[in-house]
């Protein structure tokens, strides 16, 4: 069975270093002329996986968006999952879960494991209950080929209070995050399955990410004020692991999907130009 990391890595070698997340924001409904109901979320979402699900590497939908409207919402992002595996676009869910461990289990159920309906290749998590909490989820990631995007150094500015607290060692909180996926990731070739999520509005992160080994993945591009050349300043010599993520600069060019298609294209070609730029 071919690991998420070595999948991640040919998709990213054929169809660029690019991640499109499927958020349908209220406003953004408002804006393709939809309405902000379930009709209108199918509607978006139809158009969104017809204009990108075979073009990009990776779609990351936001699951909160779908919550919203409970079941039948959760029944549109089921449908969205099946048909972009189905097109080969690998889907990592935006979901950031994280519990005690035998909670954690159930969250690996519902993500990682190949007969749920909820089935994708990888899925966030959230390590603010201790990263080994997740141990489920990355046990099941390792059996069945799946992916774990952990939380390290998130894209907007509440998060560093929590992320640079210092601990005993005198690491920080994030640091620990990035030391203990690096361990999951040793020997791991081309790329480890699990990754971390690192923002492209933090600047210089002040963080070792070197040995990380796995898959990093930064939002806040677009939308929050990130500029595909900051990856450089936040991901210094690591740009080869990095899989930049923007979500409302791409979706704001809708409905037409031609426009989506040209903006997608526009902040992959800036996202070549930065991750390439320093020679890698
Ligand atoms: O640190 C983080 C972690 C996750 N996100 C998520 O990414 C998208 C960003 O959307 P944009 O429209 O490109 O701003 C969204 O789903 C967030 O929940 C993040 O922004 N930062």
């Amino acid at each position: 069975m071919e690991t998420f990391g070595s999948r991640l890595h040919r998709a990213m070698a054929e169809r660029g270093p690019l991640c499109v997340g499927i958020d349908p924001h209220p406003a953004l409904l408002t804006r393709w002329g939809l309405s902000d109901d379930l009709d209108g979320l199918t509607r978006f979402c139809q158009i969104a996986v017809d204009a990108l699900g075979d073009r990009v590497a990776v779609v990351k939908p936001q699951s909160a968006f779908f919550e919203r409207f409970g079941s039948r919402g959760l029944a549109v992002l089921e449908s969205i999952i099946r048909q972009l595996r189905g097109a080969g676009t690998l889907v990592l869910l935006d979901v950031k879960r994280g519990d005690i461990g035998s909670t954690v289990a159930a969250y690996a159920d519902a993500y990682l494991e190949p007969s749920s309906p909820m089935y994708v290749d990888a899925v966030t998590a959230s390590p603010f209950l201790g990263v080994n909490s997740l141990a489920p989820m990355f046990d099941a990631a390792r059996k069945h080929g799946g992916g774990v995007f952990v939380l390290a150094l998130t894209s907007n500015p509440e998060g560093a209070s929590v992320q640079r607290a210092r601990g005993a060692d005198g690491r920080t909180v994030a640091q620990t995050i990035i030391d203990e996926i690096s361990q999951l990731n040793r020997g791991a070739e081309p790329l480890g399955s699990f990754g971390l999520v690192v923002g492209a509005t933090i600047g210089q992160t002040g963080h070792d990410l070197a040995g990380v080994g796995g898959p990093l993945l930064a939002p806040g591009l677009g939308a929050q004020g990130g500029r595909a050349a900051d990856l450089r300043t936040v991901f210094g010599n690591e740009l080869a692991a990095v899989l930049p993520s923007y979500s409302r600069e791409v979706l704001g060019a809708g409905p037409d999907p031609a426009a989506l298609r040209a903006a997608t294209d526009r902040v992959l070609a800036d996202c070549r130009a930065a991750l390439t730029a320093a020679g890698q």
